[in-house]
Order: structure tokens, then C-alpha cells, then sequence
């Protein structure tokens, strides 16, 4: 998967050089790009924003420094349709990012990011590039940020961690919170490892009983208890069959 993103704080982008995307880097598994979109600016202030037509607060960002970028970014040569780039642009306004959707962008050989800055970016840029790639416009979370870029990072990690061979451990993401399968919508539930007591406190008995089926029913209810406690609006999109009493075939 190639991955561009233009943005006016290339730095902010600097942890995509370490852990989990930075290792599927030096793997070959993702080639990543940083452009500063002032690199397509020519005044001497490097002018990437003006104010709104129509009044009111803020500044936003202008078509032409952006259209010369996407234009230098995807002169790389692209084609049209499922194997070509797909344009992911963070905003406030945008559809909820979801484990489905990083899945989604996971299956694409290209994304090219836009974070924006200020009030956003001039319409007129999404418009031009709607018209030859899909735009995804993506929230990652009902509050606001100064700008996109750690959005783009959130989303760069969940899409990364789905590439093949990235998780050491394929069954890794199988059990992930809201990957598909009985326990799917569920949070996770609590984890322990050794020492077996700290501070007095033990683990549950029931993780060193060796009972593998009694294990997964303690899962699978601890699982439920959270879900319950913190996202009540998923327990009716759970798989019926995890409400059954009976011990879980591991
Ligand atoms: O708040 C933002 C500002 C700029 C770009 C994206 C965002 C945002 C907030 C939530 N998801 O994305």
C-alpha cells in the first residue's frame, strides 16, 4: 500500500516512523509520503489560506495550492476505479471512521490524506477530485481538533495494522474489539499477565484453571459487563449467540 499525505506540519507525521507503521515500512509492506503542501506555494509568505466568501470566523484553505499538489502527488501515474487512490480527508463533517471502513481502506493499493488546517478546505478541491477517485471523508470522533493530522495518524495505524503480514500475530486482529465473528461489537474485556498477585491483588481463577471452555464463557461475560457499562448502544448489534449461558467452544 502506498500512502501520501499533504499537509502543512510534515513533522506532525513523524510517528509514522516508528512502532507498528514504522516497522511495515522498513518491511516494504507501506511506502509513505510527506509532502508539505507549502511547497506549492509561490508568494513570499507561503499563503495556503484566506478568508471565507461570505464572512464569518476562521480562514480557509485555497484550491490553488492544494490542486497543484494532489496534481504533483498523483502525477506518480494512477489508474481509475478499485486499483487506483482514493483521497481520505478528516473533517468533523465527515462519516464516523470505523473498524468496517479501516477495513475498507485496508483493501485499497493507495490513499492519498488532506488534512486540513483553519475552517477546512475550499469545496472546490474535494469537488475536483471527487470526480476522478473516491473520497472518503472520514470523523474520527465527535469532538474537534486544530487540524487533521492526528486524525490521519489514527486512521494510518487502524489501516496498517490490517495490511497482511503487518501483526506478527494473525490471530491478533482476529479477536480485536468489533472484528467480525460471535464476539464482534463486544469490547474486550480485562487482560492479565504475570506476576499471579501484585499488591495484594490476585488474577481471576478461573485464567489459571485450564478449563479452556469455562475461560471463554469468563471472557465472553467480562466482555459483555464492559460493553454494557461503556457502550450500551453495540449490545444490540451483538450476535445473539453470545448471550448463551453454555461454556464457549474455544
Ligand atoms: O476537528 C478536525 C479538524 C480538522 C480535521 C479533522 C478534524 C476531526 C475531528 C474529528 N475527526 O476529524
Amino acid at each position: 500500500m502506498r500512502l501520501d499525505v499533504v499537509t502543512i506540519f510534515p513533522e506532525y507525521l513523524d510517528p509514522l516512523d516508528v512502532s507498528l507503521v514504522g516497522k511495515a515500512r522498513a518491511r516494504g509492506q507501506l511506502n509513505v509520503h510527506v509532502h508539505d503542501l507549502r511547497e506549492w506555494t509561490y508568494d513570499r509568505h507561503h499563503t495556503v489560506d484566506d478568508t471565507p466568501y461570505g464572512g464569518g470566523p476562521g480562514m480557509v484553505m485555497k484550491t490553488e495550492p492544494w490542486g497543484d499538489a494532489l496534481d504533483s502527488v498523483l502525477a506518480d501515474g494512477y489508474e481509475t476505479g478499485s486499483h487506483g487512490p482514493a483521497l481520505v480527508v478528516p473533517t468533523p463533517s465527515g462519516r464516523p471512521f470505523t473498524q468496517e471502513l479501516a477495513v475498507e481502506l485496508s483493501e485499497r493499493p493507495w490513499l492519498v490524506f488532506t488534512p486540513a488546517r483553519y475552517e477546512g478546505i475550499d469545496r472546490r478541491v474535494i469537488d475536483e477530485y471527487a470526480t476522478r477517485m473516491p473520497v472518503y471523508e472520514v470523523s474520527i470522533g465527535d469532538y474537534v481538533l486544530a487540524g487533521g493530522e492526528a486524525a490521519v495518524l489514527v486512521v494510518t495505524e487502524a489501516v496498517a495494522r490490517l495490511l497482511p503480514g503487518v501483526l506478527g500475530n494473525v490471530e491478533s486482529h482476529r479477536d480485536d474489539s468489533f472484528a467480525p465473528g460471535a464476539m464482534a461489537n463486544l469490547l474486550e474485556g480485562p487482560v492479565y499477565t504475570k506476576p499471579p498477585a501484585w499488591r495484594g491483588r490476585e488474577i481471576p481463577e478461573v485464567l489459571v484453571s485450564g478449563h479452556h471452555g469455562k475461560i471463554a464463557r469468563w471472557r465472553r461475560d467480562e466482555a459483555l459487563r464492559r460493553t454494557t457499562a461503556n457502550r450500551p448502544d453495540l449490545i444490540e448489534r451483538c450476535d445473539p449467540s453470545v448471550f448463551d449461558k453454555k461454556d464457549r467452544e474455544m
